[in-house]
């Protein structure tokens, strides 16, 4: 995992997150603890517990952002649950155990892409040369004694089709290709949920499901396409991939776990609701210090993900929580609210920043998007009295404001090529004024 130290960690999120100093501090520490960690005698382990990371703050303010950089970073399986999705096993609904089972499934995404880059050169000259059989078929009445030059000349014909092949002339020729599709088995227990099924039992469903092979007539271009993902997974070894995505969820995995306030039992609610809180609080323990979880890939061990709690605990504490659960996330972060000066960061301090992907978007359409100083002084401020005036939903705001902004010029692009459209202030208040103007409209549109 990372062997970047907390320095370089923060320097890396500084690229992209503005301001949340601490957290981003927090973050480091919680991410290089589980470095040092690993690198402890034995027996030494045993003894030392992880440090979770809890983050408070409100809404839209780079809780899940810093996360989804970090992971970044380091390559690690990354998901963000909602504490207030889960109910107490047993009852009907998610248990939190499921929430590890999706960690191995993004996990599995990750070590997928890895292997589909490796495998990729061998698969499309497999692709090449399937198409080449089509092309080309092998006739089966060959006799060497008939006629002995009938392969040579095979050949020859195959080789001279290649070359056409890689010369892209033949992409408009129709072939003949057999899709392979496995039937899945939620169609046949379509009222029965697949994550209350054993997961033995769906392995077991998934293997002794028939493929099925369609037929189709495509272009030789369309069929590059569509070979090339069944040869992509045919050169991959699922069972080696299961395993190594276990591995590095239980190296690396990151659970973000937001909402936590919802859980924590407030002072007012009724007491059915608290017991259900505490009885996801409950469950939620032994995941959080380490246990080993079911999958249908095998048994994953949760001791040495890394676990961020995130709530906003506008009405509950974190002292709310069970004890034995607050003990699991030392590592304790306020992030602040936004201010205006921050927004105008965000829009384009930050590598690919908002108005940087607007004007690479539209860049597309022969449109050169320029934003002025003052355009983005303006754009700033709207937000931000936007967030004063109704609700605060932090920097999101800026991708409410801004789409609307650009509503026209993304409507109209096609026809705007090679033109260039300037944002000053005049333009940012003659389109977001009237909208500003009536808060009806402002809660609905921006
Ligand atoms: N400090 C920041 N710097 C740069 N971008 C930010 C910052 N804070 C938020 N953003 C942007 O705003 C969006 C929402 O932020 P994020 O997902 O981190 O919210 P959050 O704090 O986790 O809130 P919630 O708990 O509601 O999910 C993201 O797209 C992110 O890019």
């Amino acid at each position: 995992m990372s062997e970047l130290t907390p320095k370089e960690v923060v320097a890396k999120l500084d690229e992209h997150i503005i301001g949340q100093h601490d957290a981003k501090r927090a973050a480091a520490i919680a991410l290089r603890n589980r470095w040092r960690w690993k690198q402890l005698p034995e027996e030494m382990r045993k003894e030392v517990t992880p440090k979770n990371m809890m983050m408070i703050g409100p809404t839209g303010v780079g809780k899940t952002e810093i996360c989804r950089r970090l992971a970044r970073l380091t390559g690690s399986p990354l998901i963000k649950v909602e504490a207030s999705k889960y109910t107490e096993v047993g009852y009907y609904g998610r248990d939190v155990e499921s929430m590890v089972r999706d960690l191995v499934e993004a996990a599995i995404q990750i070590v997928k892409a890895t292997k589909r880059d490796e495998v990729l050169p061998k698969a499309k000259q497999r692709v090449e040369e399937r198409i080449l059989d089509l092309l080309v078929p092998t006739e089966s009445t060959w006799s060497q004694e008939e006629d002995p030059e009938a392969e040579a000349r095979h050949q020859r014909t195959r080789e001279k089709f290649r070359e056409m092949l890689a010369a892209k002339e033949l992409e408009t020729r129709e072939i003949d290709i057999s899709i392979e599709q496995r039937q899945a088995p939620m169609q046949i227990f379509s009222n029965m949920g697949v994550e209350q099924m054993d997961t033995n039992l769906q392995n077991m469903f998934e293997k002794i499901m028939p493929k099925q092979h369609s037929h189709r007539k495509v272009t030789v271009e369309e069929a590059r396409g569509l070979l090339l993902e069944q040869e992509v997974e045919g050169l991959m070894d699922p069972d080696a991939i299961h395993a190594e995505a276990i591995e590095l969820s239980e190296e690396t995995g990151m659970i973000f776990i937001d909402e936590i306030d919802k859980i924590a039992g407030g002072a007012e609610g009724s007491k059915s609701s608290d017991v259900s809180r505490q009885g996801v609080q409950r469950d939620l323990l032994p995941i959080v210090e380490g246990t080993t979880v079911q999958t249908r890939y095998g048994n994953v061990k949760t001791d040495h993900m890394l676990f961020i709690a995130a709530g906003a605990f506008h009405r509950s504490r974190p002292s709310d929580l069970m004890p034995e659960l607050q003990g699991r996330f030392p590592i304790r972060v306020e992030l602040h609210d936004l201010t205006q000066e921050d927004f105008l960061k965000i829009l384009t301090e930050p590598a690919s920043s908002l108005t940087q992907q607007y004007v690479s978007l539209l860049e597309t359409e022969g449109v050169t998007v320029e934003f002025e100083k003052e355009g983005l002084q303006s754009l700033a401020e709207i937000a931000f009295q936007l967030n004063q005036s109704s609700q605060n939903i932090g920097a999101r705001r800026l991708h409410t404001v801004l789409e609307h902004l650009l509503e026209e010029v993304s409507f109209e692009a096609p026809d705007l090529k090679g033109q260039a459209i300037k944002i000053d202030a005049n333009y940012v208040n003659q389109k977001l004024a009237s909208v500003m103007k009536s808060e009806d409209m402002s809660k609905f549109i921006l």
